[in-house]
């Protein structure tokens, strides 16, 4: 039996997923790759196959990632019965200070790991959901962890720090940023397609249910619009984004809300959904035409317009703009929107490329170019779990 590695990456409204045959010296080579989408609205699952089979049913009863991992497995079984899977990489989204690089899952692991819970509550208990159910149903199999933390180790102080008394920074509290996985994925296309520009200076705008933005230079992260926790930076689905800390003060002191509820309003009720009061998936969005979700989406908008001169300035310019994630990759509208109040800073879009799509999305006389690269962090997990392969 050819032996395959799996990676999983537990999303805040998704669960994504891939199985890799391992080929000439364990190269990963994809055979299915899919995910179980918009989970807790309308769960649906779609995957496809190398050999071009397709699944796309919905899920009724698939709400929680919990289920959403049994879904998967038993999708499993029914569909790759005879293949030995050697090793398996799991997205987890916090790495706090201690993990810089992917590592070899055992029980101290886990228990680091359960520690940064509270630095992401819609993440990390996923991430440890997937690997506790991928432990029981692959027992003895080597669980990678890789983190999207990691790739943000590399900022300079002045972008890892608050302005806060140093015992917080000394205890965890930073800027860790996050979505490092798909930064990574980008980051290596770029040297591989466009080495000219991987050695420039990149904004990458992850547009996903979570958003956020990184700057890189050289292939290193300089700056993130996320920070402590998963909330900073870009409006998202239902987060909020960057927020002055005298509206909690507000929430506590005058509404009288209790940690839970702020901390409920700020991840669950806020971003696109909160100010449209009708969705928090882009696709809703765009379709509705309705005033609420016009000014959500132009808030959406305006905050990427703004993190990307402020990006821009701690990269002391831009060379190449990488649209990602489900909305950096299928919302031709926002990245026109996007664009086109950027023209200031050398960007100038080709509209007619961004509607169809393609790869390059600027003229071929603008200052600065515009990209779209579809992500891929499983690939990038599954090359990290081949790496723990003897
Ligand atoms: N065709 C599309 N047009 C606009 N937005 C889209 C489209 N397809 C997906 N999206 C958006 O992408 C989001 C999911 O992005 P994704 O990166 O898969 O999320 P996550 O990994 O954070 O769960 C959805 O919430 C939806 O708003
Ligand atoms: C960190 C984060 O927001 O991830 P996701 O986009 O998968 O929700
Ligand atoms: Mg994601």
């Amino acid at each position: 039996m050819a032996d395959h590695v799996l990676a999983l990456n537990a999303g805040s409204s998704s669960l994504k997923f891939a199985l890799y045959e391992l080929v000439d010296d364990n190269r990963p080579s994809m055979r299915w790759r899919g995910q179980i989408e918009r989970l807790g609205d309308a769960p649906r699952l779609l995957a496809q196959s190398a050999g071009g089979r397709s699944v796309d049913r919905p899920l009724s009863s698939t709400k929680s990632h919990d289920e959403a991992i049994h879904a998967f497995l038993e999708m499993a079984r029914e569909y790759l019965p005879d293949i030995h899977v050697c090793a398996i990489g799991h997205r987890v989204v916090h790495g706090g200070t201690v993990y810089s690089e992917p590592v070899r899952v055992d029980d101290t692991v886990i228990n680091i790991l359960e520690g940064f819970i509270p630095f992401a509550p819609l993440h990390q208990p996923y991430s440890l959901a997937g690997i506790r159910a991928a432990s029981a149903a692959f027992p003895g199999t080597t669980q990678v962890a890789c983190f999207d933390t990691a790739f943000h180790r590399t900022h300079p102080w002045v972008n890892d720090t608050f302005a806060l008394p140093k015992s917080y920074y000394d205890k965890g509290v930073r800027r860790y940023g996050f979505h490092g996985l798909s930064y990574d994925y980008i980051s290596n296309k770029l040297k591989e397609t466009a080495p000219g520009l991987y050695d420039g200076r990149v904004v990458i705008a992850h547009l996903g249910n979570g958003a956020s933005m990184c700057a890189v230079s050289g292939g290193r992260a300089v700056a993130s619009t996320m920070g402590f926790s998963a909330l900073d930076g870009l409006p998202m689905g239902t987060r909020c984004g960057q927020l002055d800390p005298g509206v909690v003060l507000y929430m506590l002191q005058q509404d009288g809300m209790t940690a839970e509820e702020i901390a409920e309003m700020l991840y669950r009720k806020s971003g696109l959904l909160g100010l449209s009061g009708i969705s928090s998936d882009m696709r809703t969005l765009l379709a509705a035409d309705t005033p609420e979700a016009r000014k959500a989406i132009d808030y959406y908008v305006f905050r990427i317009r703004r993190e990307l001169g402020a990006l821009s300035a701690a990269l002391e310019g831009i060379d190449a703009l990488v649209f990602t994630g489900g909305v950096g990759e299928n919302a031709a509208q926002i990245r026109q929107m996007v664009c086109d109040g950027m023209r200031w800073i050398g960007i100038e879009m080709d509209h007619a490329r961004n509607a169809d799509g393609g790869t390059v999305l600027s003229t071929d006389f603008s200052r600065v170019r515009i990209l779209t690269i579809p992500t891929n962090e499983e690939m990038v997990i599954a090359r990290a779990a081949v790496n723990f392969l003897e």
